[in-house]
């Protein structure tokens, strides 16, 4: 298998507070150094509570918002690249589909968008591009004359994926892209999904807070708390033997499809203006020492290709 995407020591600071002229208030740390690795092909699953930086992760992944550090690294793309060589190969696929999508224009000229900026595309054969796009994503022809508010929650969901394919990109970071759906209408989603990577070749970001969801659809799982990956491996492995404290409290508290991180997994986080010098997961942890308050532990080897931040990992 080859690399789609590496990042490494990725990190994001916003400025809080800032006015003309007078440096900002405070700093909030979104995301720690954080190095990812995607093969092609496959899905990696990011998963964690609200408030530990998924979306600014996100965002970074696809071009929309600068880094503060680290590199990014992404099939053919280097550090000179464009919005528009971004958009040829990773495209960003939004939570809540009806207000991702212009009110304004039509659904053809939504879909349309991408083929002419990114690749030009004249008339007929956009036509007939669109046309294939939208039977993939199993809409029907007469629709894409109407605006995105006559759509239902999953229909728009369709056409925002239509979107992302009409790019052409082969990889695709999919931002909580059922949590805003019924969970039936989850489902036809989420296999629609699957049948698109499949028929295309396709290597999936999927980033959610609802584990269940994440476990079915990953070959591997990154868990991130407070921004940064905790503890990463195969999707089988890391929720039936967590190694990470927080892994297996989230495994334990959200078994269920629908159903997002909640009771004893949704803690108090602490403060990204103000993060602790040590493990950020110390003071909810029962394993907690006094290294662990003091010192931030690395993502190191646990075993296989299952990796864990964590100074007291727990057994098997
Ligand atoms: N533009 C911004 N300015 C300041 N702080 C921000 C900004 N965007 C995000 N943050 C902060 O960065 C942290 C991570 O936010 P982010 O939205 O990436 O988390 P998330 O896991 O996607 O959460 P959710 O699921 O609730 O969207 C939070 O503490 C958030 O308040």
């Amino acid at each position: 298998m080859s690399l789609a995407l590496e990042t490494r020591d990725l990190t994001k600071t916003f400025d809080v507070g800032k006015r003309l002229m007078r440096p900002p208030k405070a700093q909030v740390h979104a995301v720690h150094p954080t190095s990812l690795n995607v093969e092609n092909g496959e899905t990696l699953g990011i998963v964690g509570e609200s408030g530990c930086g998924k979306s600014t992760l996100a965002r970074m992944l696809v071009g929309l918002l600068p880094p503060t550090s680290g590199t990014i690294e992404i099939e053919g793309l280097s550090g000179g690249s464009s919005p528009a060589d971004f958009g040829r190969v990773i495209q960003y696929v939004f939570q809540d589909p009806v207000s991702s999508l212009n009110p304004r224009k039509t659904i053809r000229q939504i879909l349309e968008a991408p083929l002419i900026h990114l690749h030009g595309m004249g008339r007929t054969e956009r036509s007939a591009r669109i046309d294939e796009i939208f039977d993939s994503v199993s809409l029907r022809p007469e629709f894409l004359d109407r605006y995105p508010h006559e759509f239902s929650g999953g229909q728009a969901q369709r056409i925002g994926i239509a979107r992302a394919l009409a790019a052409n990109a082969r990889i695709l970071v999919l931002d909580e892209p059922v949590s805003a759906l019924d969970v039936s209408v989850q489902a036809q989603v989420l296999n629609l999904l699957a049948d698109l990577k499949d028929e295309l070749g396709l290597t999936y970001l999927f980033i959610s807070h609802d584990l269940a969801v994440v476990e079915a659809v990953s070959d591997r799982v990154a868990v991130l708390y407070f921004g940064a990956v905790v503890e990463e491996g195969r999707a089988e492995n890391i929720f039936a033997s967590p190694r990470h404290p927080y892994t297996r409290l989230l495994a334990e508290s959200a078994p269920v499809v629908g159903r997002p991180i909640g009771g004893q997994a949704q803690g108090e986080l602490p403060d990204p203006m103000n993060p602790p010098p040590g493990c950020a997961f110390a003071s909810r942890c029962p394993r907690a020492t006094d290294i662990c308050r003091t010192d931030r532990p690395e993502l190191r080897p646990i075993e296989g290709d299952q990796r864990a931040a964590c100074h007291h990992p727990l057994d098997p």
